[in-house]
């Protein structure tokens, strides 16, 4: 349940601004990485919906991939189509490329049946993908994710969190549904459960066991407001534990969202956090 408080704090927001604010991102971020354009890997889903009509609000460079599996339900590829069509895509900036050969390769030399481990393998086939054909445009790998899946790591390390720009990522998904109604992405694809498509009926909330909006609450009293975790509970109607539950996904998930520990021998290479110093030219 998400409180009227927090649904005050995070929905009722200025969505001309935000997009505003994204678009010019995307638009500065590409020109100063010296790309022409960005691709965004469409799967129907409401994330890659919203970010492909804010790229192709920032620039006219845009390509998109549909990626199925056997795993993917035929309504979320129509939705993909109905997203191509709304933001008025050509033939030649797009492609649909099944993923079932590959990775039935990767299972077989792999030996495994295992769903999770098969559904990180798709995930980062589409990642190896989107690169490819990234690199042959000349564009950016447009990221999907958004801050509620980011802060409890819900995506595939190196597979769709392998990405170079996360413009939706510091909006949670609530907020990224609200966006989606505004920008005019059609209501059933708003409406339908959130899902990575990684096996047969598998629903993002059902994996996780709540629902989003009292993710998001929970994120956000935690989080940006520092609420205590029994407040939380009783704020958002959530047994403790499950509010214990979120906040830990968020503690063990940190690995995925920094680049990897270096062990160091010598002094500081740059800045611990890589960024290059503007006074070194
Ligand atoms: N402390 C640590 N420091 C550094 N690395 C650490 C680590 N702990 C684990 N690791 C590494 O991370 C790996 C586990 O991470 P990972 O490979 O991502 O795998 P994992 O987190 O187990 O699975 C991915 C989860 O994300 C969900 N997902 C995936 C893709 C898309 C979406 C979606 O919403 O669309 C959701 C999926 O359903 C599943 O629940 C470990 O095998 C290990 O290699
Ligand atoms: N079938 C697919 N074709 C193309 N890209 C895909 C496919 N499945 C997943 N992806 C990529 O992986 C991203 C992560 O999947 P995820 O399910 O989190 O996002 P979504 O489908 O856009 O939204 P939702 O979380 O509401 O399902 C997608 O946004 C998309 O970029
Ligand atoms: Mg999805």
């Amino acid at each position: 349940m998400m409180p009227e408080y927090v649904r005050k704090k995070l929905i009722s927001i200025n969505y001309d601004q935000i997009i505003e604010y994204i678009t010019k991102r995307i638009r500065e971020y590409i020109e100063e990485s010296g790309k022409e354009g960005g691709i965004v890997g469409l799967s129907g889903g409401i994330d890659s919906s919203v970010t492909a009509i804010l790229l192709s609000k920032a620039t006219p460079k845009t390509y998109f991939l549909l990626m199925p599996s056997k795993s993917t339900p035929l309504k979320d590829i129509e939705h993909a189509y109905q997203i191509l069509k709304l933001i008025k895509a050509r033939d030649d900036q797009y492609s649909l490329v099944n993923i079932d050969n590959l990775t039935e390769e990767f299972s077989r030399l792999i030996n495994t049946d295992d769903k999770l481990i098969i559904g990180n393998i798709k995930a980062r086939i589409r990642m190896v993908l989107l690169y490819a054909y990234a690199q042959k445009r000349n564009y950016l790998v447009i990221g999907t994710g958004d801050k509620s899946e980011l802060m409890l790591g819900y995506f595939t390390k190196y597979g769709d969190g392998g990405v170079d720009i996360l413009p939706i990522g510091d909006l949670y998904k609530s907020q990224v549904r609200a966006l989606g109604s505004y920008l005019g992405v059609p209501k059933e694809i708003v409406d339908k459960p959130p899902s990575p498509g990684l096996w047969e009926g598998q629903t993002a909330e059902g994996e996780i066991g709540v629902d989003y909006e009292t993710i998001d609450s929970i994120l956000y009293l935690k989080f940006e407001e520092m609420f205590d975790e029994g407040d939380i509970s009783k704020m958002t109607g959530t047994e403790l534990p499950t509010v214990k539950k979120i906040i830990k996904m968020v503690k063990v998930s940190q690995h995925k969202r920094l680049p990897p520990e270096i062990f160091r021998i010598s002094g500081r290479a740059i800045n611990s956090d890589w960024r290059y110093p503007r006074q070194w030219g």
